[in-house]
C-alpha cells in the first residue's frame, strides 16, 4: 500500500509500516499535507490512523509521532532517528549546513555540538546571571517608555544577551550592525527549514540548474542569501580576534574557545554561528507568548505578581537569587512551553538506520517529525488544554506532563540552550510582572477588546504583533525601573 516498502531493505520480522492516509500514485500523500498548520491536520489523523503516521511524499517517507510515549520511545530511547534530513536550500546552498542545528550527525557536528554544550554548563550560565539581570534592566526602561513596540524590545533584548554571551560584544540598539547581519541572514531563510521544506526542498538536482535559468530565482535568492549567511558567521568573529589582538576583548564563548586553540578555527566559528538563530527567534517566541497570556488570564498574572511582591525586597526587581522562592513563576514558565509550544513539529529528525518501534517498521531514510502540539492538547495529558493554568503542575502527586520533557526535543539532539533559555524567560518574566500591568487592548469607548492572535507559521510559533496596555504597577514601579536600569543595566 505505501511506496516506501520499496525502500526496505532489512525487516526479517515482516513488520508492517505504521498506518496513514492511502497515498495517491507517484505523489504519495504530498497532496494531502496541508502547508498551513499541518500539526492540526496530523492530530486529525490520528484520530482514525493512531499515534504514529506514515506519509510518503515526494521527499521521501514521513513518519509523524503523535504521542509523548512514541516521541519517548522512538527519539528519546533509541538512536536511530538522531540525525537530520539534508536541507538542500537552507543548509546546502545558503551555507546554513555548517551550523550544528541542522548539520547530519557527522564529526563536525559532534564537535561542534561538543564546543556549545560546554559553553552552557550551568556554571557558565550561572556567571552570566549578573549579564542577563543587567540585559532585563534595560528592556524594562525599553518597555516603559514605548510600551507598543515591547515585542522589538524583547526582540533586542534576546539578541543582544546571545551576541555578549557568544562574542563578548555589546549591542545598545536594533540597528546595531551585529543585529542587523543575523536578521537579515536568519529572517529570510528561517523557511527553509520549516516542516514544509521537506516537500519544497527535494530536489537536489536543482542546485545545478544556472541561475540565469528562468524560473531559477531561488538559485539567485540563495546566492543573496549565502552572501549574508556568511557576513553572519565572519563578522563577529574577526571582531573578538582583533579584540583578543588588542587586549581589549570580553570574556565569552568564543574569546575562550580561541584561546584554548583546542578546537579547529572552522568548528569554533560555526559553533558560534549557530547560537544566534537557535536562540534569538525561540526565546522572543516564548516571551511575545508570555505577554498574550498575561492579558488574556489577568488571574494569573495578579497571583504571581502577588508572589513576587512577597518574596523580593521591597524597592527591588527579582534577581536569580529569589528564583527558589518563586514556585509559581516556576508554574507559570513551564505552562508558557504546554500553552504555545515553540516549535510545533519540534525540529525535523532523520532515520539513519532501519529500526521498529512498537511493531511498526520505520524505514531508513524516513523523515521523523514529532508532533508537539498534538502532545500539548491531548485531553488525556491536559486538562482544558486551551486554558492557561499553570496550577495544572502544581500538586506533585497529580501534576500534568511535564512540557521540558518534550518542548526541548529529545536524544542526541536535543537542546543544549534548554537552561540558557529558561534563564532569560525566568529573569524577562518576573521582572516585567515586578513591575508592569498588561492588560487586553480598549476601544475609543473604553471597552476591552477581545484578543484572537495569530501565530506565524513556520519553524517557530510566535505571536504576530499584537496591541495590549503594559503600564508601570505604580509610580514607585516605574521609578524603579528608571533608577536600576540606570545603575545596573547595559
Ligand atoms: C524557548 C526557547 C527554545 C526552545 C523551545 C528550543 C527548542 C529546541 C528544539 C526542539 C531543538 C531540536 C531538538 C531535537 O532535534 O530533538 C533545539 C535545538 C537546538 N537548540 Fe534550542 N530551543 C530554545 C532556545 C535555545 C537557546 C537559548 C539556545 C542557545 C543558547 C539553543 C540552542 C540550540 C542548538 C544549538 C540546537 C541544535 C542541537 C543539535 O542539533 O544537536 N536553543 N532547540
Amino acid at each position: 500500500r505505501h511506496y516506501g516498502t520499496s525502500k526496505i531493505i532489512s525487516n526479517p520480522r515482516r513488520l508492517s509500516l505504521p498506518p496513514g492516509p492511502t497515498p495517491e500514485l507517484i505523489l504519495g500523500n504530498t497532496r494531502q499535507l496541508p502547508l498551513h498548520s499541518p500539526w492540526e491536520k496530523f492530530s486529525e489523523w490520528r484520530k482514525k490512523f493512531g499515534d504514529i503516521l506514515y506519509l510518503t511524499t515526494i521527499g521521501g517517507p514521513i513518519v509523524v509521532l503523535n504521542s509523548y510515549e512514541s516521541m519517548y520511545g522512538l527519539l528519546q530511547c533509541k538512536s536511530s532517528s538522531a540525525n537530520r534530513p539534508v536541507f538542500q536550500m537552507g543548509g546546502k546552498m545558503i551555507g546554513f549546513d555548517r551550523m550544528i542545528n541542522i548539520r547530519q550527525s557527522d564529526e563536525k557536528w559532534k564537535t561542534g555540538r561538543k564546543i556549545i554544550q560546554s559553553a552552557l554548563s550551568n556554571e557558565a550560565i550561572r556567571s552570566f546571571y549578573p549579564s542577563l539581570e543587567g540585559a532585563t534592566r534595560t528592556c524594562l526602561l525599553h518597555i516603559l517608555e514605548h510600551p507598543d513596540d515591547f515585542k522589538a524590545h524583547l526582540e533586542l533584548l534576546t539578541g543582544k544577551i546571545i551576541v555578549l554571551f557568544t562574542y563578548g560584544l555589546k549591542v545598545e540598539s536594533s540597528q546595531d550592525e551585529l543585529i542587523a547581519i543575523n536578521n537579515e541572514a536568519v529572517g529570510p531563510s528561517l523557511a527553509y527549514f520549516a516542516p514544509g521544506a521537506v516537500l519544497v526542498d527535494t530536489f537536489p538536482i536543482l542546485r545545478h540548474v544556472p541561475s540565469w535559468f528562468p524560473g531559477a530565482g531561488f538559485k539567485r535568492h540563495a546566492k543573496i542569501l549565502r552572501q549574508k549567511v556568511d557576513t553572519m558567521f565572519d563578522v563577529p568573529f574577526n571582531r573578538v580576534k582583533t579584540n583578543m589582538a588588542a587586549g581589549i576583548a570580553i570574556p565569552s564563548f568564543t574569546l575562550e574557545n580561541l584561546q584554548d586553540g583546542i578546537y579547529d578555527e572552522s568548528d569554533q566559528l560555526a559553533s558560534a554561528g549557530s547560537m544566534y538563530i537557535a536562540a534569538v527567534d525561540t526565546t522572543v517566541a516564548a516571551l511575545a507568548s508570555f505577554v498574550l497570556a498575561m492579558a488574556l488570564y489577568p488571574d494569573v498574572q495578579r497571583k504571581a505578581q502577588a508572589e513576587i511582591d512577597e518574596v523580593v525586597k521591597h524597592g527591588a526587581l527579582p534577581t536569580f537569587e529569589d528564583r527558589d522562592r518563586l514556585p509559581y513563576i516556576g508554574l507559570l514558565i513551564k505552562e508558557l512551553q504546554r500553552w504555545k509550544p515553540v516549535l510545533n513539529l519540534g525540529v525535523l529528525h532523520f532515520a539513519t538506520t532501519d529500526d521498529d518501534y512498537d511493531g511498526y517498521f520505520i524505514p531508513k531514510g524516513t523523515t521523523v517529525l514529532p508532533n508537539v502540539w498534538a502532545v500539548t492538547q491531548d485531553e488525556s495529558n491536559y486538562k482544558d488544554p486551551n486554558r492557561f493554568w499553570p496550577e495544572r503542575f502544581e500538586n506533585p502527586e497529580t501534576a500534568e506532563l511535564d512540557p521540558y520533557k518534550y518542548a526541548f526535543g529529545f536524544g542526541r539532539r536535543m537542546c543544549p540552550g534548554m537552561n540558557f533559555a529558561d534563564a532569560t524567560i525566568y529573569i524577562t518574566v518576573a521582572s516585567i510582572l515586578a513591575a508592569f500591568n498588561i492588560s487586553k487592548p480598549r476601544d475609543e469607548n473604553g471597552n476591552e477588546v477581545e484578543l484572537d492572535v495569530p501565530y506565524t507559521q513556520g519553524l517557530i510559533a510566535c505571536p504576530e504583533n499584537f496591541k495590549c496596555i503594559i503600564r508601570p504597577r505604580s509610580e514607585a514601579a516605574a521609578s524603579l525601573v528608571r533608577t536600576t536600569a540606570d545603575e545596573q543595566g547595559w
